[in-house]
Order: C-alpha cells, then structure tokens, then sequence
C-alpha cells in the first residue's frame, strides 16, 4: 500500500500533452488557453471620453474662462470634432474619441447648459481629467491573457476585444467513464429490490465537463470475458479510462485482473487513503492511463477530485495552483493509520479565513452527504486526534461562492 503522496507522484509523473487546436473564441470557455493572447491596438485603442459632458482646453479655463460656445456635439462612433478657439467646447458622450484640440472633460453635473453655452460651475477642474488614455491599459502588442488558463467569461471579453474570432486551446484527452457490477442499472428504470441506479458515471462526466471533457460512458457487467473484451477496446480508443467499482477483494471484482490480463502494467493497487483505499492505477503498453476507482460513490468522487482532476490539469498546463487551506472548525478523531478526507461544509469568518465544519455522513457509501458537503479536508494518516484552529490541505469540489 503507498501513501497519498507518492501515487500522486506515480500519476503526476504520468502527466501527458495532448497538443493545441483552434476552436471558435465563442466555444472557448472552460478550455485551457495554449497561447498568450496579445492585443491588436491599444487599450483603449484613443483618448476615450470617461463622462458624458464637454471637453474644453484647460488653458482657457485656467485663465479663468467659464462659459464655452458649444460648437458640436460629438456622440461615442465619430470621428473627433475639433474646436476652433478656446472660447468653445464640444458636447460630448463617454466613449467618444477626445478630439485633439481639447484636453480635459467636465461632466454635466458640474455644467449649466444653456442656448448653445456651457458654464462650469465648479472650481476644482483637474487638467486632463474623466479622460481614459489611448494605451493606459495594454499597448498594441501587449500580452492581455496569458496562455495556460481557463478561458473564463472575462478573457472571451479580451478575445472579442482583441479580434481574436478563433483561440488556440489545449486539445483534450479523450476519456471513457466505465462502471462496472450487475447490481446497477440504467437511470431511467426501476431497479428490483437488490438493485440500483447507476450514478457514479455520471457525477464522474459532470465533473469533466468543467474542462470540456466530453466522456464516453460505458458499463461492464461482472463477468470476467465480457470486462476483457471491452476493455481491451477502449484501450486503444481512449487515452484515459476511469472507471469505478470492482478493485476491492470481492469475488467478482474482476477489474485488476482483467486490466493485468490484458498487458495493463499495474503502477499501484491500494492506497493509505480512507475513502478509496483500494484505488488502482495503470498504464497500457501503447500509453493509455488507467484509473480505476474504488466502486463506493464518495470513494470515487474523491479519488476523482485528489487525483484525476489534478493530472488533467498537469495534462493541459493550467498553470501552477496553490494549495489550498482550511481550518479545521471542530475537534475531530480518526483512528484508523489512513490519511482521512474528510467531508466538510466550508465559510469564511469575519478574519477572511476559510473555515472546514466536519460534515461527516455514514461511510463512503453516503453519497447523499456530498450534496450537502463543500470538500474535502486532507488529514494526514500518522495523526489520529485534529484539534479546532488547526489548517489543513482542502480540496473543494463545490465552486466557493
Ligand atoms: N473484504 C474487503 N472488502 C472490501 C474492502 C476491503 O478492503 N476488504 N474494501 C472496501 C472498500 S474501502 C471499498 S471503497 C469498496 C470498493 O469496492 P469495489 O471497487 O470493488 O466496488 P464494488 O464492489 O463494485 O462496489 C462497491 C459499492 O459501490 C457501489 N457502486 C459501484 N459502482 C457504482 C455506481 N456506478 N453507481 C453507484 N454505486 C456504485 C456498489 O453497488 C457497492 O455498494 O470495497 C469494500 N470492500
Ligand atoms: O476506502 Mo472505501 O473507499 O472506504 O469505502
Ligand atoms: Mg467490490
């Protein structure tokens, strides 16, 4: 059995590049950027108005001019107006372009318009104010997003801005999710007495879509032959294979073996880990990886979360993450020498720390506590009391606000 750490490192030494494509910059988000977004003008692209009002030259008003002639009006899409003498002004919208004989904008609420006059009525008139510099936020050329990260609703924003109608992004592993054990059937009937619902499959393909990982699901009944044939299939056709249930020691938990049979070399098989102790990962000849993930939902569900989601990443260069932390809200115990996840509902105090209140449930068959849980929190295996106020690593699997 190794410990949590080391089968990170076996799946993160594992880490794979699946190369770059180009998809429409609409059809982008939640797919990891391959190349740094550079700005095509600057931003903003001209001294962009930042008040509806009207622009004077400062000179005039410092010698102490207060009423303009309204020369023109200008709106946010023409091209500049230009006042004659300083004794003028142009009315003009935000998001006009400045016009250069102007340098200073003053907003209606400090003006008195009248026939074709504008009086400013304040005292206090900055040179160059409610003025939005050409280049004060990016340079033509300048990096605006960088590459190796989510494309989030804001960075489409830059890519709209910028012109870039199509984004290089990470091309995705292809990923089939398969359970396994006759006792699951499909979602859409109903199951006899000793049977269930299959659900592991698809929490598992609703996690990846995050990334935009369209998985394929699949399911194996207990039986030896038909598990190998299959497997042997998805083998070629997938770079990653995830599947849940049938690792432990049950008579019909054919999935080690089937794997091994089937030229799978095994990179470990248990982990010092409670849930998902009997966690099982692999590697076939020609480079697919293999998780298989003990069957229990939370079991599952963690595993996912501690280690595929991670080597996803890895996979597709989003950028280094930091750890995250939490403190432990509540006295808690865990015998057993496993490092223990447990479930935790997260807030934040009033001293902005993340705090973990224990939301234990009944085992790593409650799945039904997940939905109420925020995380995981990770305690380490060589420690049986944790105390309240102490900080450990957290793995949230529920967005935080
Ligand atoms: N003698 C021992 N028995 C067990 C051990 C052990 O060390 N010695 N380990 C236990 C632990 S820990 C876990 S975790 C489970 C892992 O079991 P398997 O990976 O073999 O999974 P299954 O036996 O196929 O199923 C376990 C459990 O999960 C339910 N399940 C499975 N797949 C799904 C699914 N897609 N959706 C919903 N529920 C699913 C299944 O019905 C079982 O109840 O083994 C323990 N046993
Ligand atoms: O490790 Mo099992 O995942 O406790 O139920
Ligand atoms: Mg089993």
């Amino acid at each position: 059995m190794i410990s949590v750490e080391d089968a990170e490192a076996v799946i993160q030494a594992q880490v794979r590049d699946f190369g770059k494509e180009s998809v429409p910059f609409e059809q982008a988000l939640g797919r990891v950027l391959a190349e740094d977004l550079k700005a095509d003008r600057d931003l903003p692209p001209y001294n962009r108005v930042a008040m509806d009002g009207v622009a004077i030259s400062y000179h005039a008003f410092e010698k102490g001019l207060h009423t303009f002639q309204i020369r023109a009006t200008q709106a946010a899409g023409e091209a500049p107006v230009d006042i004659q003498t300083e004794e003028e002004c142009i009315e003009i919208m935000t998001g006009a372009v400045l016009p250069p004989s102007t340098d200073t904008v003053i907003r209606y609420e400090d003006l008195s318009i009248g026939e074709g006059t504008a009086t400013v009525l304040v005292e206090q008139v900055k040179k160059g104010q409610n003025i939005h510099r050409q280049g004060k936020d990016k340079q033509q050329g300048d990096v605006v997003a960088q590459a190796n990260q989510l494309v989030t609703p804001a960075l489409i924003s830059m890519a709209a801005s910028v012109g870039a109608t199509v984004l290089p992004v990470k091309k995705l592993p292809k990923v089939a999710v398969i359970s396994t054990g006759d006792e699951l059937v499909e979602v859409g009937t109903t199951p006899l007495p000793f049977q269930i619902r299959r659900s592991n499959s698809y929490t598992v393909k609703a996690a990846l879509q995050k990334y935009s990982v369209q998985a394929d699901l699949l399911h194996l009944p207990d039986n030896m032959e038909a598990t190998q044939a299959q497997l042997k299939e998805c083998l070629q056709r997938y770079d990653a294979l995830l599947l849940s249930g049938g690792v432990s020691m049950g008579k019909f938990d054919y999935v080690p073996r089937a794997l091994e049979g089937l030229g799978v070399e095994k990179l470990f098989h248990k982990v010092q880990q409670k849930p998902g102790k009997p966690f099982w990962f692999g590697i076939h000849p020609e480079g697919a990886l293999v998780f298989a993930l003990p069957g229990n939902p939370v079991s599952t569900f963690m595993c996912l979360h501690r280690y595929f989601v991670p080597w996803l990443e890895a996979s597709l260069g989003v950028g280094d993450k930091p750890q995250l932390h939490a403190v432990l809200h509540a006295d808690t115990t865990f015998m057993a020498p496993l490092q223990y996840f447990l479930q935790v509902a997260l807030s934040v105090n009033d001293r902005g720390q993340l705090l973990a209140t224990p939301l234990e449930g009944n085992g790593s068959g409650d799945f039904a506590n997940l939905v109420a849980a925020d995380a995981f929190l990770e305690l380490p295996a060589n420690q049986q009391e944790f105390k309240a106020g102490e900080v450990y690593r957290v793995w949230p699997f529920k967005p935080l606000y």
